[in-house]
């Protein structure tokens, strides 16, 4: 795996070693035996008739991250979020909540993990279609034993927070599509999980109310801060709400970075061909561009911004400015962008450094929002194999 993020600090929420998930017959054997373990898929599946869907994955789920899995359909996505709280048994390796050793845990624990401590949100809503929406809000706190009133009370704080006040009494079937994965949402929040796992839950939405639906889940995440897991095969939105993106491709994880790390910095040429039509001045910070003042006086002086501004963000700013601009921090001077060096990230010219900044993922979170509000949705596809040349590669 190739890990250009940051290292944790603090213990994680989610911590994953080593895990594998191996379909087919004599499953078990496939990860400790170096020689099958290291066949590609068509030649693992030719044979031993296995499908290894999660292969020697590792990764952290920091407190308080927007964590996204992405990748193409059948890049192993649904399989590796559900082997976290076990709805899918892990072939081999570890997985830690808080510490805790999941893959020990026995049945009660396991249902108390699902219950109160990871809450996963579907596609498809699984909503209970002769209840209403507060009925279904309320589902998750009664089975864990709470009474009437009291879970109806804290299901009707829920519904208004995901924006469905006044709909309360309807049923599943009066509801949109968009409407109802709220209702969803609302009843994988009423239980107040510590982590949220989404898998794919807006695919089925149309792009307008997807979008709506996302800017929520930013919403959430800004006044919440609640440590959440989101599965996407599409870029787009993986850019938008990830504070770091693990991109999967045939069960691995073929990079695990900020979106900033993963668009200027890719790991190989599948990546790069993933995000080759990304509009990389939406997506990378002034960091990527700047550089040392060359005097005192270009330090003290001059307008500034954020040192997670955006390179667009920064073009308006030289733009206006007419003049090169400071890149500060907390009012210190960290660096000076000039027109020049916005322009050559831009142009993809730029070898960039993004990932050797430690605050690199709070930047990236600080421009999610923002970034890549307007993008067409990806297309699902493979991308080409990337040509010998490409814009991005240096000359
Ligand atoms: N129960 C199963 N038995 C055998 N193979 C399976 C099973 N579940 C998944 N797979 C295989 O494992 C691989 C990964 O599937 P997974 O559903 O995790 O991918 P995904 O990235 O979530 O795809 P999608 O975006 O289409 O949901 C695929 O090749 C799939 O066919």
């Amino acid at each position: 795996m190739t890990t250009t993020a940051t290292p944790a600090t603090g213990t994680p929420v989610f911590a994953v070693d080593g895990l594998w998930k191996v379909f087919g017959p004599k499953a078990d054997r496939v990860p400790g035996d170096p020689a099958l373990a290291a066949l590609d898929p068509a030649e693992l599946r030719s044979r031993t008739g296995c499908t290894a869907a999660v292969r020697d994955v590792g990764f952290d789920v920091r407190k308080g991250e927007v964590f996204v899995v992405m990748g193409l359909s059948g890049s192993g996505k649904s399989t590796l979020v559900r082997c976290l709280t076990r709805l899918i048994e892990p072939t081999a390796g570890t997985i830690a909540i808080d510490g805790e050793d999941v893959r020990a845990m026995d049945g009660a624990r396991l249902r108390a993990l699902r219950r109160h401590r990871a809450a996963m949100v579907f596609q498809h809503f699984g909503l209970l279609p002769h209840r209403t929406v507060l009925d279904n809000v309320a589902y998750g706190l009664e089975i864990q034993g709470m009474g009437r009133a009291e879970r109806r009370e804290k299901a009707a704080e829920v519904v208004a927070k995901v924006g469905l006040e006044g709909m309360e009494q309807r049923r599943p079937a009066q509801l949109s599509g968009g409407q109802r994965q709220r209702v969803g949402l609302a009843r994988a929040l009423a239980v107040d999980p510590e982590v949220l796992l989404f898998d794919e839950p807006f695919s089925a939405l149309d792009p307008l109310i997807r979008r709506d639906m996302q800017e929520e889940v930013v919403r959430l995440h800004r006044e919440e801060g609640r440590t959440m897991v989101f599965i996407t095969h599409d870029l787009q939105e993986a850019l938008k709400l990830g504070d770091r993106i693990a991109l999967m491709r045939d069960g691995r994880v073929v990079q695990l970075g900020t979106p900033e790390e993963i668009v200027g910095s890719p790991a190989d040429d599948y990546v790069r061909a993933f995000v080759r039509d990304v509009p990389r001045e939406q997506v990378l910070t002034v960091r990527t561009a700047m550089r040392p003042a060359a005097t005192s006086e270009e330090a003290a002086t001059g307008p500034g911004v954020r040192p997670d501004a955006t390179v667009s963000e920064a073009i308006e700013a030289v733009s206006r400015a007419g003049t090169s601009v400071r890149v500060l921090d907390d009012g210190r001077c960290v660096g000076v962008v000039d027109a020049a060096a916005l322009l050559n990230v831009v142009a993809g010219e730029v070898a960039t450094g993004v990932g050797s900044h430690a605050d690199a993922a709070a930047g990236s979170r600080a421009a999610g929002a923002a970034r890549m509000g307007a993008a067409a949705p990806a297309e699902r596809r493979e991308p080409d194999p990337a040509p010998a040349t490409t814009s991005e590669e240096p000359v």
